[in-house]
């Protein structure tokens, strides 16, 4: 603490945390917090992946026009009653239609259209024989099946009805969905704004991969991690920067406007070098700092003008978990996206015990193995090969004293969406 810098009520640096939030308070301000963002237009071939604004009513039908399913020809079904291998019938072949080039004359009685899949079917013709049961020879078409009126014919609207809901507000357009925009002739779809998210990371002992570093210095993990999980969440990477412990530069670059989420990495805890959390509250508000929960008690959040800022602990383990409680909640909700994680669940029996102290949520990194749930790690937030051994984490609720051996328990898989 330097004599300069007065401490403030919120100033826990060397003091440590009088009180903690519960994690369900913290995770009802991120809510109330996190309006959806803006619309904006995005071509329709970057579509996938992003949330509709609005429902996407269908301007045209999917096809316009009735469509043969198969290769074949064109009749009318009524015509075929009756024609077998035994039986059978002529028609007079008086045309073809292709693909977006169709028939355009008049077909008489009796007759048929050499057609292919997807061709329209000529106007007063109602089904599609394949060619597997015609036999065609100077001119003449033998037919030596019945075909049904409307059999093999895809109908005006089949796939999309003119005027329908094609897809509803909120979807996240998967690749097909993106797809049937396309088919509906519209090069671009209206979606949510991604948030922006500016990354700063803290600690003057903390440099880049690659970089020479002093013996006691240390490789920046966090950057890489919190990347990656913006990257999952929806979130649009603003700006990364590596701002020592220097409180001026802390201060400048939270404040500068562009961001709707500024995660700040380090720094969090109540060393004198801790400066994120007092700057927060100098600058906007520190809503919340110091949380019931392990790993990640450090951990803050609060706002300078509309951007939500999340203080994330140093330690690599802990930065991940107070990413993943917190900030990626309010990154997806922003974007649109559902706020639960984005991790696949299993239900399996716990082959250890695991035991947490009641009034604090634990974080528990698990192994699954041949005989259950494996706890591997509840402490040690600055070893992150913990997380990286551990097929995926079980979460204790603060009204729990833990787990006996052999309960069953959710486990969240760390696996890419
Ligand atoms: N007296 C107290 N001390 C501490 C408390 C407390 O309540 N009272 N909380 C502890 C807990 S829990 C944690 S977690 C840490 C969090 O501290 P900070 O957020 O202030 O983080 P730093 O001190 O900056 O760093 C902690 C640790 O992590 C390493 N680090 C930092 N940045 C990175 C990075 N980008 N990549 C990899 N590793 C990083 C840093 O070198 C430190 O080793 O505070 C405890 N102390
Ligand atoms: O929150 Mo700390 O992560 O327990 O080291």
């Amino acid at each position: 603490m330097q004599p300069t810098d007065p401490v403030s009520t919120t100033d826990v640096r060397m003091r440590g945390f009088t009180q903690r939030a519960e994690v369900p308070a913290a995770l009802a301000w991120i809510d109330a917090h996190t309006p959806c963002l803006a619309g904006e237009p995005v071509a329709t071939e970057d579509a996938t992946g992003r949330v509709l604004v609005q429902d996407l009513v269908a301007p045209i039908a999917v096809p316009e026009f009735d469509r043969a399913a198969m290769d074949g020809y064109a009749l009318r079904g009524g015509e075929t009653t009756g024609a077998g291998d035994y039986n059978p019938l002529e028609f007079a072949v008086v045309g073809q239609a292709f693909p977006g080039r169709p028939f355009e004359g008049a077909v008489p009685a009796g007759s048929a259209v050499r057609i292919m899949t997807g061709a329209p079917v000529p106007a007063g013709l109602d089904a599609v024989l394949p060619a597997e049961y015609a036999r065609e020879e100077h001119g003449r078409v033998a037919v030596a099946q019945p075909v049904a009126p409307g059999q093999h014919v895809g109908r005006v609207g089949e796939d999309i009805a003119r005027g329908s809901q094609a897809l509803a507000a909120g979807r996240r357009l998967r690749a097909q969905d993106a797809g049937l925009v396309a088919s509906l002739g519209l090069a671009q779809v209206q979606v949510l704004r991604q948030p922006r998210v500016r990354l700063l990371v803290t600690g003057n002992e903390v440099r880049a991969p690659g970089q020479a570093k002093g013996p006691h210095e240390i490789y920046d993990a966090n950057s890489v991690t919190l990347r990656g999980l913006v990257a999952r969440d929806g979130g649009l990477l603003e700006s990364h920067l590596r701002l020592g412990d220097d409180p001026e530069r802390i201060a400048q670059a939270l404040a500068a406007p562009g961001a709707d989420v500024v995660l700040v990495s380090g720094g969090s805890s109540v060393g004198a070098e801790d400066h994120a959390p007092r700057l927060l509250a100098r600058l906007g508000e520190l809503a919340i700092h110091g949380i019931a929960m392990r790993p990640s008690s450090p951990a803050g959040m609060g706002r300078i003008g509309a951007a939500l800022v999340f203080l994330l602990p140093g330690n690599p383990v802990s930065c991940l978990c107070a990413y993943d409680f917190f900030a990626g909640r309010a990154i997806r909700r922003l974007g649109g996206r559902p706020d639960g994680w984005p991790y696949p669940r299993v239900q399996a029996v716990l082959a250890r015990k695991i035991v947490s102290q009641v009034g604090r949520v634990d974080y528990v990194r698990v192994k699954l193995g041949a005989d259950g749930v494996e706890p591997i790690a509840l402490s040690g937030a600055s070893v992150l090969s913990s997380t990286v051994r551990a097929d995926g984490f079980v979460v204790v609720p603060a009204e729990s004293e833990g787990h006996g051996a052999g309960s069953e328990v959710t486990v969240h898989l760390y696996e890419c969406p």
